[in-house]
């Protein structure tokens, strides 16, 4: 199938889609993003490990599913503005699919915590950024408020429509599979993408599409961790910003997908993070913003704890694009981006090595 003939979530997947019949899609054809064999991390485990790529929705990470269904959803329903609370992803593709749409994107977000590159996203798309002095779930209180107050549609994943668009990411990937994979390893931060998989993972084998459903193992960022502390984090702290969370609107949902599946939530440090992240980038070719190589950081942690995972199949989504956040990607190379030669071949050749 070529990239044109995939039509997006909602005309791939209409029939398994609980939103109001007829809706028109608003879409940039999100979804049908790559499941790419990881040879390494395959060879470490002794299972066949697979990343499913999100970064290569159309503004770089899964959101963009969510927000087909949601904004679709608004504007079918007559919604002239929307809103969210953001880390920088739902805002930077809320602000892209309101441009679509032709409706105005109103962006909350936690002042200095977003990365620069889904900052620009959401400005070049006619977001209006409002800054707030406080964190994510200050944000998504305001926002919350304002579409409780004013005419504006909220489109964060407590829109109930945004799960369902993003619960086609399980039915794309058990389509590829042929069946669920054994464990399924993701970042976990406002929780509604953890539980969208879950749906669709459930809604699957209900159907007979599938004839299990995979150990969900969610983690978090060690400085903001409330699933895995069990109590909402009052200030939480990270560099992987887009998970910088500490009070998860789908908790529920998440804690059950857990329970269910008998999978696990776990905490990740930083800078197990941000080494996960170089070894995506270099030895899968994979460039991921940081809190998406947390699911690859739980894998190695598994491992090094002992677990065995030989002939079991683990996907990993990895959510978002390692452009959006260059800035902590290049944050520990120092000289190492800083070589500067005369125009000379020979030069470049010793300061490669190769003499
Ligand atoms: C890149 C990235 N990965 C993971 C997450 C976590 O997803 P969720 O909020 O659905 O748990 C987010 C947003 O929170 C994100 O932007
Ligand atoms: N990481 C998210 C946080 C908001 O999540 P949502 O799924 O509830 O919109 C972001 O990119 O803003």
């Amino acid at each position: 199938m070529t990239a044109q003939q995939w039509r997006g979530v909602i005309e791939e997947y209409r029939e398994l889609l609980d939103i109001p019949e007829g809706t028109p899609a608003v879409t940039l054809r999100e979804g049908g993003t790559p499941l790419v064999d990881s040879g390494w991390l395959s060879g470490l485990t002794g299972a066949n490990v697979w990343l499913k790529v999100e970064g290569n929705n159309p503004t770089g990470s899964f959101k963009d599913r969510g927000m087909t269904t949601a904004l679709s959803v608004a504007v079918h329903e007559g919604a002239k503005a929307v809103v969210c609370a953001s880390t920088g992803n739902t805002s930077a593709s809320m602000a892209a699919y309101a441009a679509k749409a032709g409706v105005k994107p109103l962006v909350l977000v936690p002042e200095g915590k977003i990365a620069a590159g889904k900052m620009a996203q959401a400005i070049m798309h006619g977001g209006q950024v409002i800054m707030v002095r406080g964190n994510f779930d200050d944000c998504l209180r305001m926002a919350r408020e304002l579409s409780e107050k004013y005419p504006v549609a909220l489109v964060n994943s407590v829109n109930p429509y945004r799960l369902q668009g993003q619960k086609t990411a399980s039915f794309e990937l058990v389509d590829f599979l042929g069946d669920a994979p054994d464990y399924h390893f993701l970042p976990v931060g406002n929780a509604g993408n953890i539980s969208a998989y879950w749906m669709g993972y459930t809604e699957y084998e209900k159907l007979g599409r599938s004839t299990k459903r995979p150990v969900m193992r969610g983690f978090q960022a060690a400085g903001s961790a409330p699933l895995v502390n069990g109590a909402p984090v009052e200030n939480p702290e990270t560099k992987a910003t887009a998970i910088r969370i500490g009070n998860p609107a789908s908790w529920d949902l998440a804690m059950n997908a857990k329970n269910e599946s008998g999978g696990s939530f776990k905490a990740i440090e930083d800078e197990d993070i941000l080494a996960a992240q170089r070894l995506l980038a270099t030895k899968d070719g994979v460039f991921v913003e940081p809190a998406s190589a947390i699911g690859v950081a739980g894998l190695l942690q598994a491992v090094e704890a002992g677990e065995d995972f030989t002939g079991k199949t683990i996907v990993i989504t990895v959510t978002g694009h390692g452009l959006k956040d260059t800035a902590t990607a290049l944050e520990g190379f120092g000289p190492l981006v800083d070589v500067v030669v005369d125009a000379d071949v020979d030069a470049a050749a010793a300061a490669a090595g190769l003499v």
